[in-house]
């Protein structure tokens, strides 16, 4: 600890509130601006930081060790860290870990990223608890905590915020790698099904992991951009429609909502998975709110009476109970706030979950939703 601390120059994170944390800089150099949001997961924090859902936040994690078992190339959600900043009890520049290929810290550097440490992640967690989701800054060039107070509330919130635009896929592309064989569970005992069924997955910012649980499942993936015309989209003939995880206030992503708007009046069986499933709600005529700190973790409990799953969550917006239509049913509430976590169709093939059944980094409880979602392509299809 005490030599990891000798390295750092000092940084600054003031929140917008004016609270201030004094740290070290770990990655790269400069002063970023974001979101600042809690992660409680004990692992994955390579997957956290390559999640586009988190693009325009600054990640605080409240598991004390970061780095430990330093980045691989098979560990990344997407290309590249999405976060705007991480922020860390302490950090290691020496990993130790077979599949280590770099530390954090070089990682971060290569990438852009600036990172703080040193700081009390505890209290920082417990502000965000009790004054809800607060901008914040870090600089490790600015130490005028007046200038930086100055930049952090002149930013924007991120309610009302469409960032989907920031992560999407430029160019439609095809996807058929199932998870690795070395950590395939469930399907056909490690086994890759082949069902031969084609899903247009729409890309609000996607994690690999989905793509690789849908594909292990036996589907062949079309990854489209946001704004892909439904025309477009049903000219591939699917057999089911994807929506994925993505950033961002979900209200604000009002193209995304009239594409799937007029998708499922084709009745074509349909699975969201967190902005994708409160994409599906709006589309289906309910409201979505921002939540006052969020859910980011690996032990989310959600589920209705008999069956608990413990779920892997990044989320910062739900979908308004009161708001929905007699035809949805609630499927999953979050056991800690009893907000909305599941939803599906009374009668048409739609359903969807505010978690991350594909988990990367989490647990695997909800791993049989890629089946549910199989499934109803195959009776739909009559197979
Ligand atoms: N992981 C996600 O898809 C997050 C959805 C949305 N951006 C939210 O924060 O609620």
């Amino acid at each position: 600890m005490i030599m990891a601390m000798a390295k750092g120059q000092p940084a600054l994170l003031v929140l917008a509130d004016g609270t201030t944390f004094e740290g070290l800089s770990f990655g790269a150099k400069g002063t970023t601006v974001g979101e600042v949001v809690f992660n409680t997961g004990m692992t994955g924090y390579q997957e956290v930081l390559t999640d586009p859902s988190y693009c325009g936040q600054i990640v605080t994690f409240t598991y004390p060790e970061l780095g430990n078992t330093g980045v691989n190339p098979d560990d990344e959600e997407s290309e590249k860290p999405q976060v705007k900043g991480v922020i860390a009890r302490n950090i290691t520049y020496r990993p130790s870990n077979w599949r280590s290929t770099e530390s954090l810290p070089d990682y971060l550097i290569r990438h852009n990223i600036i990172g703080i440490y040193g700081i009390d992640t505890r209290a920082l967690t417990r502000k965000i608890r009790s004054v809800g989701a607060i901008n914040g800054i870090i600089s490790t060039e600015t130490l005028d905590k007046g200038e930086l107070l100055r930049q952090v509330q002149s930013a924007p919130s991120m309610a009302g915020l469409n960032l989907v635009k920031e992560v999407t896929t430029r160019e439609i592309y095809e996807w058929s790698t199932p998870t690795d064989s070395h950590w395939n569970f469930n399907t056909n005992n490690g086994e890759t099904s082949q069902e031969g069924l084609t899903v247009v997955a729409i890309d609000f910012g996607v994690k690999r992991n989905i793509l690789r649980r849908l594909a292990s499942y036996g589907c062949k993936i079309i990854v489209v951009p946001a704004d892909t015309p439904p025309e477009d989209i049903l000219k591939y003939n699917p057999d089911g429609i994807f929506l994925s995880n993505g950033p961002g206030d979900p209200s604000a992503v009002t193209e995304g909502v009239s594409t799937v708007k007029a998708l499922i009046e084709q009745g074509k069986p349909t699975f969201g998975i967190c902005m994708g499933h409160q994409i599906l709600g709006l589309s289906l005529g309910a409201e979505t709110f921002k939540l006052k700190f969020g859910h980011r973790g690996l032990n989310q409990p959600c589920g209705l009476k008999e069956k608990v799953e413990i779920t892997s969550q990044n989320h910062g917006f739900a979908v308004t109970e009161k708001s929905l239509d007699a035809e949805v049913e609630i499927t999953h509430l979050n056991l800690n706030d009893r907000t909305v976590a599941g939803l599906s169709h009374k009668n048409l093939p739609f359903f969807s979950v505010q978690y991350h059944p594909e988990a990367s980094p989490g647990p695997h409880d909800a791993d049989y939703l890629f089946e549910k979602f199989v499934n109803l392509m195959k009776e739909n299809k009559g197979q």
